[in-house]
C-alpha cells in the first residue's frame, strides 16, 4: 500500500494507518515524500488539511505530518491513526473569547508590544497574519497550546550575541514544534520625544540585546542604560511618560507607532546585525525536499530544509565524535552545534585520580540540513538514539534563504 503513493505532490489528507491509505490532492505548499512505510515501526502518518487559516504561501491549506513515533520513545510527534483520525479542532470563538475565528487570518503570538522586532518577524514569516502581542514568552507559548493562536515567534540567535539560551530552555520546557525560521536584519534607531535633542538625554531604555548591540554608540554618547522586556516597550514608555531625558533604542516602526522622533538610525555597532526567529506550532509540519528552490532567475538550488534537535550523551571517550559521525556518515551537513550545561544536574567534581578536573552534563543543540521526511535523517537519529541519553526532534522546517 505504501508504494502506491510515492508521487503524491500535495496531499490534503493522508492517513497511513496499518494497511490504510487515503488522500486528496490540494495546492498545499509542501510535498510529502515517500516515507519508509514498509517499516513496522511506523504506525501512522498524517498530513492535512484545510483549516481555513492563511498558510505560509497565502493559501488556506495547512499541511501537517506526524509519525515517527516509535522511532523515538520520547518523540514529541503526536500520532494520528485511522481510529483516532484528527487532533482536536481549534476552539471556536464562541467557546473561547479572542480565539481563532473561523476563516480568519493566521494568528501569531509574539513577546512584546506593537513595533517589536518579533512582530516584524511574524509578518515576514506570514505576510497576512494577525500578530498577537504577549507580555511574556510563556504567554505566547501558552496561547498556542490553548489554541488561542496558531503560531508563536521566538528569537533564538543573533549574529552578534550568539544563541539566546533562555529561549532554547523555553523550547525544551514546552512541547511546541519548530515549523519555520525567519532571519531579520535588525536596524536599531535612537528614539526620543519631539523637541528632545541627543544632548538632552541622560539614559536610554531598551531590550538587553538591543542595548548590547549598540554598546559602542551608547558609550560614546555617555548614556546610562536600563533594560525593558522588549524594544518597542521602551519606545512606548518614553512616549507615554513624555520623558525629556530618556531615549529608547527600537525600530523605526516603533517610532511611527508611538509618535517618537528618530534621532539617529543604524546605531548598532555592526551593520550585519541579523536575528534568527523560530516559528512554533502545536504540531510538526515536515517539509519534503523534492521541490527545487529558486534563488534567482538563473540559479536553482534544492529546496533547503533544516532539522533542529536537542540531545544529551552518555559519558565516555569519543561519544561526541560518535554523535557527529551519525551525520557525517550520511553526508548530512550540520549548520549549528551548541552545547549547554544541563540544568538541575549538580556539577560533578572528580577526585584526584581524575586530575582534579570538573565537568558538567551537557545538552547539545544541533541543526542539520535534512528533513525528517528523509530516510537518511531518520537513520541518523535512530543511530544517535543508540547512545544518546535524551533526544528530541524540535522540528523540520524550510530554511530562510532570503538573506543568503
Ligand atoms: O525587543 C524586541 O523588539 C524583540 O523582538 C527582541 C529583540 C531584541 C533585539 C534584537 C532582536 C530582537
Amino acid at each position: 500500500m505504501a508504494a502506491a503513493i510515492s508521487n503524491i505532490r500535495s496531499p490534503s489528507i493522508i492517513l497511513f494507518g496499518k494497511g490504510t491509505v487515503s488522500y486528496q490532492r490540494t495546492a498545499a505548499p509542501f510535498q510529502i515524500p515517500q516515507f519508509p512505510l514498509n517499516r513496522p515501526r511506523f504506525t501512522a502518518l498524517f498530513a492535512s488539511l484545510d483549516d481555513g487559516n492563511n498558510n505560509d504561501d497565502g493559501s488556506n491549506k495547512v499541511t501537517k505530518a506526524v509519525g515517527l513515533e516509535e522511532l523515538f520513545e520520547d518523540s514529541p510527534y503526536d500520532v494520528v491513526s485511522k481510529d483516532s483520525p484528527f487532533h482536536p479542532r481549534p476552539l471556536s470563538s464562541t467557546q473561547l473569547p479572542n480565539s481563532v475565528s473561523a476563516g480568519s487570518r493566521l494568528r501569531v503570538a509574539y513577546q512584546g508590544v506593537r513595533g517589536a522586532y518579533s512582530e516584524a518577524a511574524a509578518e515576514k514569516a506570514y505576510p497576512n497574519c494577525e500578530a498577537v502581542p504577549c507580555d511574556q514568552f510563556d504567554a505566547a507559548f501558552e496561547a498556542v497550546e490553548k489554541w488561542i493562536v496558531d503560531r508563536a515567534v521566538l528569537p533564538i540567535e543573533n549574529s552578534l550575541g550568539g544563541s539566546i539560551h533562555r529561549n532554547y530552555d523555553l523550547l525544551l520546557r514546552h512541547s511546541l514544534h519548530i515549523v519555520g525560521e525567519v532571519k531579520l536584519a535588525v536596524r536599531h534607531c535612537l528614539l526620543a520625544n519631539h523637541g528632545v535633542r541627543v544632548e538632552d538625554l541622560q539614559r536610554v531604555l531598551s531590550h538587553p540585546q538591543a542595548l548590547a548591540q549598540c554598546e559602542n554608540t551608547l558609550t560614546k554618547l555617555g548614556l546610562s542604560r536600563e533594560a525593558t522586556d522588549d524594544t518597542a516597550l521602551a519606545a512606548k514608555y518614553v512616549a507615554c511618560n513624555k520623558l525629556k531625558d530618556t531615549g529608547a533604542v527600537a525600530s523605526s516602526s516603533a517610532a511611527k507607532i508611538y509618535g517618537l522622533n528618530i534621532l539617529a538610525e543604524d546605531v548598532q555597532d555592526d551593520c550585519d546585525n541579523v536575528t534568527r526567529f523560530l516559528m512554533l506550532a502545536r504540531e510538526p509540519i515536515i517539509p519534503g525536499v523534492e521541490k527545487p528552490f529558486k534563488v534567482s532567475l538563473s540559479m536553482t538550488i534544492p529546496f533547503a530544509v533544516k532539522t533542529s534537535i536537542a540531545f544529551s550523551l552518555e559519558e565516555g571517550p569519543g561519544v561526541l565524535f560518535k554523535a557527529l559521525a551519525v551525520f557525517a556518515l550520511r553526508q548530512i551537513n550540520l549548520t549549528k552545534i551548541e552545547s549547554r550545561p544541563l540544568r538541575n544536574q549538580p556539577l560533578r567534581a572528580s577526585d584526584d585520580s581524575n586530575n582534579g578536573s570538573k565537568y558538567f552534563d551537557y545538552l547539545f543543540y544541533v541543526d542539520f540540513e535534512a528533513s525528517m521526511a528523509e530516510e537518511r535523517a531518520q537513520n541518523a537519529l535512530r543511530h544517535l538514539k543508540e547512545f544518546a541519553t535524551f533526544l528530541r526532534v524540535l522540528g523540520s522546517y524550510p530554511v530562510d534563504t532570503t538573506m543568503l
